[in-house]
């Protein structure tokens, strides 16, 4: 192990995870936290000092948990060996790509998702309210950031679309490609702070990371004139260091989560619905013809929209395919 001056807050420690070590294991382990998972290896800090070690925790099978990036683990003193990885906080997954399918841990312990989408003919509250679920059920706190302000004349009608697609949801609007800007979401990058970000192709995830980063060292594609995409430009798996002292989780992994088991997130970005779901006269019902539908309803009378409903059962629709598909096709 390496000698370094940083504290676990520095790394993002929390009362959390101290009350979760017994006497005994204070004495014999260290916690350290998961900086980069690399092939047989694992990047790891702690107070003080950081190393490349085993992610092998003894007695644990293929099919156990592992330490992924932003996972606080004990290790043994002594030996350096991982004893146990603390509880988390959150942990977003993914359905792994291919035919058997399970599930791939990407990004443990983020204390704040950015929700990023353009100012531009790419914005979508769909699309928002498709990651804000996300959040949801991940547990972390959303904070929605549009891009691209300084190539608009009403950022603030952008901004107003996703405030109301949640009361209370925090809306930043930003030019990412200037650090003036860009310091309204510093408060959340900050020392111990860790996040991670979300947003389609283009939208300006990295221009947003290498300006929080002070740096250039994630490379910016430039934008594909007309049709507002861009490439895909990140490749790796591990915290970046922030400016302001937080860290930066950004996997590729990350930036394609789909949903799946997400009934739990869906339920509480549309709790209105939910909510009123619960006075239709018949409990299954399925919002279309039955009489006594309080959507229906509320629909008619201007309450709720028609196009806020359609978007509600096509979230829930897709995850119920996804989560049937992934429940016959997981590895015994
Ligand atoms: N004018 C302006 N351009 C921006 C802004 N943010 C990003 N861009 C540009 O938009 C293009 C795409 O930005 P990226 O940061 O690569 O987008 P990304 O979301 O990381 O894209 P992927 O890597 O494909 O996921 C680049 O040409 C950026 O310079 C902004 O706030 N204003
Ligand atoms: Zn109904």
């Amino acid at each position: 192990m390496k000698l370094t001056n940083e504290t676990l807050e520095d790394l993002g420690w929390k009362a959390y995870f101290s009350e979760q070590i017994s006497g005994d294991e204070a004495q014999r382990c260290h916690p350290v936290r998961v900086m980069a998972v690399h092939r047989g290896k694992i990047a790891v800090s702690g107070a003080g000092s950081q190393g490349l070690i085993s992610p092998h925790i003894p007695g644990a099978g293929p099919a156990d948990d592992h330490p992924t990036v932003g996972d606080w683990l004990l290790i043994d003193g002594v030996t350096l060996q991982p004893i146990r990885i603390l509880n988390r906080i959150n942990l977003f997954k993914r359905r792994a790509p291919g035919v058997r399918r399970k599930e791939q841990m990407l990004a443990a312990n983020v204390d704040t998702l950015f929700i990023v989408a353009s100012c531009n003919q790419d914005f979508s509250v769909a699309r928002l309210e498709r990651y804000l679920v996300l959040a949801r059920e991940v547990g972390v706190h959303p904070v929605v950031v549009l891009t691209k302000i300084d190539l608009t004349d009403t950022p603030e009608v952008f901004a107003a679309a996703a405030r109301a697609i949640e009361p209370g949801l925090l809306v930043e609007t930003v030019n990412g490609r200037d650090p003036a800007s860009v310091a309204c979401i510093a408060p959340w990058c900050g020392k111990g702070e860790t996040v991670a970000l979300l947003g389609s192709s283009g939208v300006g995830k990295s221009t947003l990371v290498n300006t929080l980063r002070g740096s250039d060292s994630i490379d910016t594609q430039a934008i594909r004139a007309g049709d507002a995409t861009g490439r895909h430009t990140t490749t790796v798996r591990e915290m970046h260091r922030l400016d302001r002292g937080g860290w930066l989780l950004d996997t590729p992994g990350m930036r394609e989560l789909q949903l799946f088991d997400a009934a739990t997130g869906i339920a509480e970005v549309f709790d209105d619905f939910v909510l009123l779901a619960q006075e239709c006269r018949f409990s299954n019902c399925a919002h279309g013809v039955e009489p006594g539908c309080a959507i229906r309803a509320a629909i008619a009378i201007g309450a709720l929209t028609s196009a806020r409903f359609d978007r509600w059962r096509k979230l829930a629709a897709e995850d119920s395919v996804n989560a049937a598909q992934f429940a016959t096709r997981r590895p015994r």
